[in-house]
C-alpha cells in the first residue's frame, strides 16, 4: 500500500517537472529567437505596468482611506454629499462608527412620476377603479381585477427595468425554487429505491443509498436556506425603491407631505402607518408569494407529468379535477382577507398615531396632568384594534378547519386510491399497470416492484399534495396580499393627487372654496410679496367647502417695506402667511412672491418654533445641512457670529460645541427657541422673512436688537402678531378685523390718519384716567365694608399659617393698596402726560416712542374692553 502511494507521488512529481521544463524551454526558445529592441521594449514595457498596476493600487487605497475618513466626519457631523444630478451620498454607522457603509440615494425622475401617474390617477375601466378620472379608487380589497391592476402599477416601481437589480434578484430566486424542484424528484425515486433494497435486502446498495441520501440533504441544506435568503434580499429591495419613490413624492417642493394631511386627509391618521408597516407587509407577502405561488406551481406541473406516466391518463385526469373543486371550495368560504387585513392595518395606525402623539407633546400632557384621559384615548382605540383582530382570527377558524380536512385527509386518502390504479385497475396505470401486467406470475419480485413503485409515487403524491396545498394556502396570502396591496397603492394614489392639485372630478360640479374650486394665480418669480383680491380661506378636507376668513385681500410688500399684520386672535394673521407659503390654496385672484426659500428669498418662521434632530449647527442652518453651508461658503465661525447676534453666543459653549447632538426641543428654553429661529434667520439671509409671533417669549429690550439687526442685514420683514409695539419697527401696518365695516386696514405707519387714531385712543385713555378719581372713592367703600364685616366662628376657624400672617395685619394690607392704588394712578398719569407731550412737539421720533406706550396701553385695554379697539377700516391699498 505504501509502495503504491509513493509511486503514484513520484509520477505525480514528473508530470509537474515535465510540464514546467516544456513552458520553460518554450520561454526562453521564445526570448533567444527576439531581437534585443524588442526584449529592451518588453522589459520596460513589464516595468512600466508593474509601476502603474503598483501605483494605482496606491491611489485606490489612498482614496478609500480618504473615502473612509470623509465617511466618519459626514457621519459625526449629520452630513452628505450632494451631487450635481440631484443625487446624494450619504453615510450610515454600519458594523462600527469607524467603517461606515457608503449609500448613494438617486431622486426619482419626474418623466417617471408623470408616467406613472396615469396608473394611479387614470387606471382602466375594467380594472373597476372609479371612472377612470380621479379621485382614487377605494375598492374593496379582494381577488379581483383592481388587485390585478394594483398589483402590477407597484410592480412598475418595484421592477422598472427587466436589467434591474431586482429582476436579477428575482432570476436567482427562480433558479434556486428549480433547483429544489429537481432536487425532491431525486429524493423521491431514491426514498423508493432505499425502500426497495431494504426489502430485497440488499445491504451494499441500501448502505450506498443512505450515503446519497445524506449527499443530497447538504445540497438540499444549502437551496433551502439560499431560497429563504434570496427571498428576504427580494423583499428589502422592493421595499427600498417603493420607499425612495414614496419619499421622493411625499417631500418634495409641492408640500404634500403637509398637503396630505391637512387638505386631503385621504391617509386618515397619517402616513406614518402606510410608510413603515403597511409597505414593510406587503413586501414581504409580494416577495414571499413568488414562492408560495411560484415554487408549488412549479412542482404541480412537474410531479403531475411524473405521475401521469407512472400512474397514468386516469389519475392525473383526477388529480386536476381534485385541484378545481378544492379551489372553488375554499374560494367560495373564504373570509374577505383582504379587507380584514386592510381594515387591520388602519386601525394599527390609528393606534400608533396616538402614541406618536403622546410622544410628541410629553411635557404638556404632564404638566396637565394628563396621563389618565391620554390612557383612556390609547385603551380605547387599542380595544378598536383588539375587537378587529378578534374578528379576523374568528373568521380563520372555520376557514383552517376546511382547509386542514381537505387538504391533509381528503388528500391522502385520495392520494392512496391513485396510487393504487396500476394494481387494481393496471388497463388505466400508466407505466406501472403496463409492468404489473408483463410482471403478473412472477410472486416475489412483483412485490418488491409494486412497494418500490408505491413508495416513490406516495412520495409524489405527498410531494403534490404539499404542492397543492401550498397553492391552496396562498389563496389566503393572495388574499391578504390584496389588502396590504390596496394599502400602498391607496398610499401612493393619494401623494399623485395631492402632487398634481388634481382634485376635481371629471363631470362633477366643485363646492364653492372646495379643493376642486381653486382659481387663483400663483407668481413665483416677483421681488416682493403681493396679495391682490385673494380670499382668506380655511379650506376643509376634500370634497367640503372651506370656510371665509376675510373676502378678498389686497397689499403689497416692497423691499425696505416693512409690514406688521396685526389683529386679534383667530382672525387670520397666520393665514396669509399660509397663502403665501403656499401651503393654503389661494382659491381666488393673484399671489406673488419670490421664487426661492431661504437665501436672497422668503422665509418663514412658524409660530412654534421647530428643532430638528442632529447638532448644534444643524438647528442653526436649518434647513441647510452641513454640505450646503460649506457650498455657500460659511464656516463654523460664521454660525457663531450669528449667534452672537441672535443673543445666543454661549450656546456653543454651554452644549460641547457645534457637533453635539441633543434632544433640542427640550433642552432649549421657549425664548431660546425663538432667538434660535431669528439666527437661522440671520445665517440665510432672505430678502423677506415672516415672523409669526417670532418673538413673544423674547424679552422687549433684547427683541428691539433683534429687529434692528434684521433690518441692517436687509431683510425685509413682515412680522404677524398682537403686540402693537411692534409698530416702531415697520413702515406699514395691515390690520384684520373681519367683523369691522372694513375686513381689513393697510396703512402706512405714522400719517394723519393713524395719528388722528392715535388721538382718539387718547382720548379715551383720559376719560378712564377721569375715572380713577371714582374708583379710589369706591375702593375705600369696599375696604370700609369689609372692615365692619364680622363673621360668624371667625375666631374657631383653622389657624392661618405664621407665614402668611407675618406683617399682613390689616392696616398693613390696607396701607400697602393704598400705596399700589396710588402708584397705578401715578403711572396713568405718567402715561398720559407723555402722550400729550408727543403730540404737542408732533416730532416723528417721540410719537413713534408714544405709540408704543399706547400699543401697551391699547393690549391691555382690548383684553378686557371688546369696543377699545382701532377706528373703522378705510381699506387702503397700495
Ligand atoms: N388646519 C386648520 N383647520 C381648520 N381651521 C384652521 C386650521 N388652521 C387655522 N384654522 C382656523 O383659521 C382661523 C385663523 O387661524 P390663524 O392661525 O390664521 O389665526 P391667527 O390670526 O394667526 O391667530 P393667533 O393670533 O392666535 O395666532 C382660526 O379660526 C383657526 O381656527
Amino acid at each position: 500500500m505504501a509502495a503504491q502511494s509513493t509511486l503514484r507521488q513520484s509520477a505525480a512529481e514528473e508530470i509537474i517537472a515535465e510540464f514546467l521544463d516544456k513552458y520553460s524551454n518554450l520561454i526562453r526558445t521564445k526570448l533567444r529567437n527576439t531581437s534585443r529592441t524588442t526584449r529592451l521594449l518588453s522589459t520596460l514595457a513589464l516595468a512600466t505596468s508593474v509601476i502603474l498596476a503598483g501605483e494605482g493600487a496606491r491611489r485606490r487605497w489612498k482614496r478609500k482611506r480618504a473615502e473612509r475618513e470623509q465617511g466618519r466626519k459626514l457621519v459625526r457631523t449629520n452630513s452628505w454629499l450632494q451631487h450635481k444630478d440631484g443625487s446624494r451620498t450619504i453615510y450610515v454607522p454600519y458594523r462600527d462608527q469607524d467603517r461606515p457603509a457608503k449609500v448613494v440615494i438617486r431622486t426619482t425622475n419626474v418623466h417617471t412620476f408623470e408616467a406613472h401617474r396615469r396608473l394611479y390617477l387614470n387606471p382602466p375601466r375594467v380594472a373597476g377603479l372609479g371612472d377612470g378620472h380621479v379621485p382614487a379608487p377605494q375598492t374593496k380589497p379582494g381577488l379581483n381585477l383592481a388587485f390585478l391592476h394594483q398589483f402590477l402599477s407597484l410592480l412598475a416601481i418595484m421592477i422598472p427595468r427587466w436589467n434591474s437589480k431586482e429582476a436579477g434578484l428575482l432570476l436567482g430566486h427562480g433558479v434556486f425554487l428549480m433547483l429544489r424542484t429537481y432536487m425532491s424528484l431525486v429524493v423521491a425515486r431514491l426514498d423508493g429505491d432505499i425502500v426497495r433494497d431494504l426489502v430485497a435486502g440488499n445491504g451494499k446498495m441500501f448502505l450506498w443509498g443512505i450515503t446519497k441520501w445524506c449527499g443530497l440533504g447538504c445540497v438540499a441544506a444549502y437551496v433551502n436556506s439560499m431560497i429563504k435568503y434570496l427571498e428576504a434580499k427580494v423583499s428589502i429591495a422592493f421595499r427600498t425603491r417603493l420607499t425612495r419613490y414614496i419619499h421622493d413624492l411625499y417631500l418634495n417642493d409641492n408640500l404634500n407631505f403637509y398637503k396630505v394631511h391637512n387638505l386631503d386627509g385621504g391617509l386618515g391618521s397619517g402616513a406614518d402607518q402606510f410608510i413603515t408597516q403597511d409597505l414593510t407587509q406587503f413586501c414581504a407577502a409580494a416577495a414571499n408569494l413568488y414562492s408560495s405561488l411560484g415554487k408549488p406551481f412549479v412542482d404541480i406541473c412537474v410531479f403531475n407529468y411524473q405521475l401521469y406516466r407512472s400512474l397514468g391518463p386516469l389519475a392525473l385526469t383526477g388529480l386536476l379535477s381534485n385541484y378545481i373543486i378544492t379551489a372553488s371550495i375554499l374560494q367560495k368560504l373564504s373570509p374577505a382577507f383582504g379587507r380584514l387585513k386592510a381594515i387591520e392595518g388602519q386601525r394599527e395606525g390609528d393606534f400608533r398615531s396616538l402614541h406618536a402623539r403622546l410622544i410628541a407633546n410629553a411635557e404638556e400632557i404632564a404638566f396637565y396632568g394628563g396621563a389618565d384621559t391620554e390612557k383612556t384615548f390609547l385603551n380605547k382605540q387599542f380595544a378598536a384594534l383588539q375587537g378587529w383582530m378578534h374578528k379576523s382570527h374568528k373568521a380563520n377558524i372555520r376557514y383552517n378547519m376546511l382547509q386542514d380536512l381537505i387538504l391533509k385527509y381528503s388528500w391522502s386518502a385520495y392520494g392512496y386510491l391513485l396510487s393504487s390504479l396500476p394494481v387494481f385497475l393496471p388497463a388505466w396505470g400508466g407505466l406501472g399497470g403496463k409492468q404489473e401486467q408483463a410482471e403478473r406470475g412472477a410472486k416475489g419480485g412483483r412485490e418488491r416492484g409494486r412497494m418500490k413503485d408505491f413508495i416513490t409515487n406516495k412520495r409524489l403524491l405527498l410531494a403534490l399534495s404539499d404542492a397543492g396545498g401550498r397553492m391552496m394556502y396562498s389563496i389566503k396570502d393572495l388574499s391578504e396580499l390584496a389588502g396590504y396591496t390596496s394599502r400602498v397603492y391607496n398610499l401612493i394614489a393619494t401623494l399623485h393627487r395631492v402632487d398634481a392639485d388634481e382634485y376635481n372630478a371629471k363631470g362633477r360640479r366643485s363646492e364653492l372654496y372646495s379643493l376642486g374650486d381653486v382659481r387663483g394665480a400663483r407668481q413665483q418669480n416677483f421681488d416682493g410679496v403681493r396679495l391682490e383680491n385673494v380670499p382668506v380661506i380655511v379650506p376643509a378636507l376634500w370634497p367640503q367647502s372651506g370656510s371665509e376668513l376675510i373676502e378678498s385681500l389686497s397689499m403689497m410688500v416692497r423691499r425696505g417695506d416693512h409690514l406688521l399684520i396685526s389683529g386679534a386672535n383667530g382672525v387670520g394673521k397666520s393665514a396669509i402667511a399660509r397663502i403665501i407659503a403656499g401651503l393654503w390654496p389661494a382659491y381666488r385672484g393673484l399671489v406673488s412672491r419670490p421664487e426661492h426659500t431661504g437665501q436672497d428669498g422668503i422665509m418663514f418662521l412658524p409660530q412654534r418654533p421647530y428643532l430638528s434632530i442632529g447638532t448644534l449647527r444643524d438647528q442653526v442652518i436649518y434647513p441647510d445641512g452641513e454640505a450646503d453651508m460649506r457650498e455657500k461658503g460659511k464656516r463654523d465661525r460664521d454660525l457663531r457670529q450669528v449667534l452672537q447676534l441672535a443673543h445666543l453666543g454661549y450656546l456653543p459653549d454651554r452644549e460641547g460645541g457645534w457637533d453635539t447632538r441633543k434632544e433640542w426641543k427640550d433642552v432649549l428654553s421657549g425664548g431660546e427657541k425663538q432667538r434660535l429661529a431669528i439666527a437661522r434667520l440671520l445665517y440665510h439671509e432672505p430678502h423677506y422673512a415672516f415672523i409669526d409671533e417670532g418673538t413673544s417669549a423674547v424679552s422687549s429690550d433684547v427683541e428691539g436688537l433683534l429687529y434692528d439687526t434684521c433690518k441692517d442685514r436687509g431683510i425685509t420683514l413682515i412680522t404677524i402678531s398682537t403686540r402693537a409695539s411692534l409698530k416702531k419697527y415697520h413702515t406699514f401696518n395691515l390690520t384684520l378685523n373681519p367683523d369691522g365695516a372694513a375686513q381689513w386696514e393697510f396703512q402706512r405707519i405714522g400719517t394723519e390718519t393713524e395719528k388722528l387714531h392715535a388721538r382718539r385712543e387718547l382720548e379715551v385713555l383720559r376719560e378712564r384716567l377721569a375715572q380713577v378719581d371714582k374708583w379710589k372713592a369706591r375702593h375705600a367703600e369696599i375696604e370700609a365694608e369689609l372692615a365692619r364685616v364680622w363673621v360668624e366662628g371667625s375666631d374657631e376657624a383653622v389657624e392661618v399659617p405664621a407665614y402668611v400672617t407675618q406683617g399682613a395685619d390689616e392696616g398693613v394690607v390696607a396701607e400697602k393698596e393704598e400705596v399700589v392704588t396710588e402708584e397705578v394712578v401715578e403711572e396713568e398719569r405718567e402715561t398720559a402726560r407723555t402722550e400729550t407731550e408727543a403730540e404737542e412737539t408732533a416730532d416723528e421720533a417721540d410719537y413713534q416712542e408714544a405709540q408704543e406706550q399706547i400699543g401697551h396701553e391699547t393690549e391691555t385695554e382690548t383684553e378686557t374692553e371688546a369696543t377699545f379697539t382701532t377706528g373703522e377700516g378705510s381699506g387702503v391699498v397700495v
